[in-house]
């Protein structure tokens, strides 16, 4: 078993709060990725579940077991991270079973999960190389060979994957979702990598400044967004975001005033609106829709078409919009360059945030999606 609570979690460094009121449970067996932009607290957080931080406040407990005061080597976690830390003068079998014999497990049993560990991560033809004459690919998977080995309860990942060029990071990424499948095991894993958290896991937690942004399914942070920083943390390219202003605020649809002065009705509760109000529309790259059926239009042009063989991404001058739009387009779009173009909304396809950032309820319902 490896199931996880917090309660309440803080931590201070010399009295100023890193991470505050941290509440979450991570079931026996789930994969849990923590994002969020630098210095939000993931590392933070789980060097405090792993107990190499002391916890401030608030308790955690693995199995229904409070950990708090229990050192790292006796809580049965595991950790990988983000340098492979191996021991240079030991070949690959050395350093899986370092830890093992530090432990004084008996030789033959040391012997037999090398070997298990080794076979699942593909190393076996490796195990007497040392960590120089590996690459940086086979070296993460010697690292996680060592913690493997240890059979723990909980995995745990700080940013694996961030000293691999960007190929072997995709290749490693499908690696680590093979490993929790075959494992079944609790892993919990640190990115700052938006794509690896929406691949990897079962449950976002989207920290923001020491705190838990929102935590979900993946596709529930990309359709749900509970903020505006969630909508612009989830998703590449980032939501688009457009200055309105609320016309008419419903239980069902609300209408937003746009920057060419059209309206639209967004299918939202703004029920906490009221008519006056700035608000933000946020539209993903995706969502606009063709000309012929929107419930609006907006006047643009090209500035950069990017044409990346599955897609294209154009990005488009708007009067009365920062920073432009980017919409995502068929990879055969042919563009030129101050072409323009018209930008079709659908109240059923748009965000919208109140000015603090809170986002007004959607209602629309997408098949397995859950808001
Ligand atoms: N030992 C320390 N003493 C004081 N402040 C610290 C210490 N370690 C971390 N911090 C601060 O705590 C905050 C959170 O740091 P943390 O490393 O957890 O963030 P992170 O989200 O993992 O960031 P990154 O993605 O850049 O690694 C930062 O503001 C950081 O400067």
């Amino acid at each position: 078993m490896g199931r996880l609570t917090l309660e309440g979690i803080g931590k201070d460094y010399d009295g100023t709060e890193i991470s505050r009121d941290i509440d979450l449970t991570i079931e026996d067996g789930e994969f849990v990725v923590f994002v969020g932009p630098s210095g939000c607290g993931k590392s933070t957080l789980l060097r405090m579940i792993a107990g190499l931080e002391d916890i401030t406040r608030g308790q955690m407990c693995l199995d229904g077991e409070r950990i708090n005061e229990i050192p790292p080597q006796e809580r049965d976690i595991g950790m990988v991270f983000q340098s492979y830390a191996l021991y240079p003068h030991m070949t690959v079998a050395e350093n899986m079973a370092f830890g093992l014999k530090l432990a004084r497990t008996d030789k033959a049993e040391i012997r037999r999960r090398v070997h298990h560990a080794a076979g699942i991560l593909q190393l076996t033809e490796l195990l007497e190389r040392r960590p120089k004459d590996l690459s940086g690919g086979q070296r993460q998977r010697v690292a996680i060979g060592r913690t493997l080995v240890k059979q723990p309860r909980v995995f745990l990942f700080d940013e694996p994957l961030s000293n691999l060029d960007a190929s072997l990071r995709v290749e490693m990424r499908v690696q680590i979702a093979e490993l929790h499948r075959r494992l079944g095991a609790t892993m919990v894993y640190v990115t700052h990598d938006q794509v690896e958290a929406m691949t990897l896991a079962d449950r976002i937690v989207l920290l923001s400044a020491g705190r838990i942004a929102q935590v979900g399914p993946p596709l529930s942070l990309y359709h749900f967004p509970e903020s505006l920083e969630v909508a612009e943390f989830i998703g590449s390219p980032r939501i688009n975001t457009l200055p309105v202003s609320v016309v008419d605020p419903g239980r069902q649809r609300t209408a937003v005033r746009l920057p060419n002065g059209e309206t639209l009705a967004v299918a939202v509760d703004g029920s906490g609106l009221a008519a006056g109000d700035a608000a933000t529309l946020g539209v993903r790259a995706e969502d606009f829709v063709a000309p012929e059926t929107a419930d609006t239009v907006l006047a643009a042009r090209l500035t950069v078409a990017e044409q990346l063989g599955y897609e294209t991404l154009a990005h488009l001058e708007v009067a009365g919009v920062d920073g432009g739009i980017t919409q995502r387009l068929d990879r055969l779009a042919r563009l030129e360059t101050q072409q323009a173009l018209t930008l079709g909304l659908s109240g059923e396809h748009c965000h919208l945030f109140a000015a603090d950032g809170r986002a007004c309820p959607r209602r629309v319902s997408l098949p397995g999606i859950a808001a």
